[in-house]
């Protein structure tokens, strides 16, 4: 047969051309540092720390804000936190996040939600759930967070231990938040099972064990498909993943379902997301309305979404007021100074130092501060100031060829450059934002200039409703209690799946010695 050699030539000329790609975009003439094992790379240093950031932030000062690092069985890792390239990824069609965190995603949350949905679908879901996400549809929720508020203020006075601690009252209070603005119900309507089961997948989420480093690692290579079979193992963290979302399916329908009927009825519908969902209050809203399954399938993406990450910023700052009493005794000040209306409300955007401390907590402490991205089509990735490769040549962009891991560095882009941050990038200085001393240059996030909420079409939904609780609930804390550390420096960050707080003991956890001030 005369054109028999023609398969393969062609399959021999596509292996050196997608071999000779590699080469060309490989990272791995990108600086960084050399790794303590082949096996684990860098990961243990960057996962796996004490206390959160006592690697990173070292690299990031020895290279840059782009450097390589080497992950688990050889991998090489792009660490970004360049606010040009950071804007560039966040916005792009050529990243995605990684198969691993997608997969899990798949399992908590299913096909329908916002976080695993793509393209247009997402575009839908999103514009849909942002109807409770707007600045008025948030301003709505503030009698929510007061009262939520005024509930954590009753437990502490309630408490005479000389030493509480504070996170599982915020827990609580943050998955209340959610429970009565989002739902419209009660906390106690969502049942203690799947409170707790909730709770319980956010902790065993968590990646702490060298054995999960390695489980990602070669998890990161295998298909979609192959995690849909694995993930249907009758395993402790998949059974209770599984029961998170069947309980989920079961209070969300029941949920929507009596708000339809009240809807029938003619009843009265209150403010919460879901009643608007189902009953839209202006024609734009009616034109994106979500299907019951739809609103369902966002029950437990909801809950998990903005629990965690609200519960722990709102420990961080009160972690920070502890360690920094003058800061705190002048937040005071401007709370009790500050004009109310008839009922009680203060106008939480005008507070100068209220809403620098909710800043500069959420810059210091991101709930996720590293979120992976694989490249799914070749590009490159353009920089705002140029590196120096390891053969000592200056390049303002970096080529990135499809399956390359590149990974988000939030924490470190908010402590890297002096020229955004001020030369006390790492130090807790709320002062910063007053002063003008933050300068606002590449719009990377929603907020303040930050990647806490992230950015581009993936931005958290619940930014605004986060920021207001946090407002909310500082303001009505700060303004009746003191709070100081027993032993300061006790309490470090670490990365379990969200950032959090570690007591002294290992365990999550801010122990406070909280005392009634008026
Ligand atoms: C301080 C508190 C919060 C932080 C730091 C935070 C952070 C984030 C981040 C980083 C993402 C992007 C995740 C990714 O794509 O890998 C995200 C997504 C999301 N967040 Fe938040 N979040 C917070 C509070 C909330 C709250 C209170 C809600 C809802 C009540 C919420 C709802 C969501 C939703 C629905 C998404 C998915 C958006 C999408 O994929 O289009 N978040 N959040």
């Amino acid at each position: 047969m005369p054109y028999s050699f023609i398969l393969p030539v062609v399959v021999l000329v596509l292996v050196v051309a997608a071999i000779y790609r590699r080469r060309r975009n490989s990272i791995a003439y990108i600086q960084g540092p050399s790794a303590p094992s082949w096996m684990f790379g860098h990961m243990q240093q960057l996962l796996l720390a004490f206390r959160y950031g006592e690697h990173e932030f070292q690299w990031l000062k020895a290279y840059g804000s782009v450097y390589r690092l080497k992950g688990c069985l050889g991998q090489n890792r792009l660490m970004v936190s360049d606010p040009v390239a950071l804007q560039y990824i966040v916005n792009s069609a050529h990243f995605y996040r990684s198969p691993l965190k997608d997969n899990i995603s798949y399992l908590l949350f299913g096909e329908k939600s916002v976080i695993t949905a793509t393209g247009s679908e997402h575009r839908r879901l999103r514009s849909a759930l942002n109807v409770g996400f707007t600045s008025a549809a948030v301003r709505k929720y503030q009698p929510v967070f007061k009262r939520i508020a005024e509930t954590i203020s009753e437990e502490l006075e309630r408490n005479s231990e000389p030493m509480t601690d504070i996170c599982p009252l915020l827990c609580t209070a943050a998955l209340g938040a959610i429970s009565e603005a989002i739902m419209g119900v009660p906390q106690k309507d969502l049942g203690q099972e799947f409170v707790d089961d909730t709770i319980q997948i956010v902790k065993s989420s968590a990646t702490q064990t060298n054995r999960d480093l390695l489980v990602d690692a070669v998890g990161f290579h295998l298909p979609g498909w192959f995690w849909r079979i694995v993930m249907r193992l009758p395993t402790a963290t998949f059974n209770t993943a599984r029961t998170v979302r069947s309980l989920a399916t079961e209070i969300g329908g029941r949920i929507v379902r009596e708000k339809i009927d009240a809807t029938r009825k003619g009843l009265e519908i209150n403010q919460d997301l879901f009643s608007r969902l189902v009953n839209p209050e202006s024609p734009t809203e009616s034109s994106k309305m979500l299907p019951e399954e739809d609103i369902v399938a966002h029950t437990a993406l909801i809950v998990i979404a903005g629990l965690e990450n609200t519960a722990n910023a709102l420990s961080f700052g009160l972690l920070e007021l502890a360690r920094h009493p003058e800061f705190q005794r002048d937040l005071r000040t401007e709370i009790h100074s500050s004009p109310r209306d008839a009922d009680g409300n203060i106008p939480y955007d005008t507070m100068p130092l209220l809403n620098a401390f909710v800043k500069e907590t959420l810059r210091l402490y991101p709930g996720l501060p590293l979120s992976d991205r694989v490249v799914v089509e070749d590009t490159v990735i353009p920089l705002g100031e140029s590196i120096c490769t390891r053969d000592g040549i200056f390049t303002n962009q970096i080529p990135v060829s499809k399956g390359q891991l590149v990974t988000i560095a939030i924490a470190s882009y908010q402590r890297s450059l002096p020229s955004v941050w001020g030369n006390d990038a790492h130090e807790f200085n709320p002062y910063r934002w007053i002063k003008g001393a933050v300068h606002q240059g590449e719009a990377v996030g929603p907020y303040a200039n930050l990647l806490t909420f992230l950015g581009g079409p993936r931005t958290c939904l619940g930014w605004r409703f986060a920021v207001s609780e946090m407002q909310i609930v500082f303001c009505e804390l700060v303004g009746k209690f003191s709070f100081a550390e027993t032993d300061t420096e006790a309490t470090r960050p670490r990365f379990m799946t969200s950032l959090q707080p570690i007591a002294e003991n290992g365990r999550k956890g801010l122990p406070l010695r909280i005392i009634r001030t008026s």
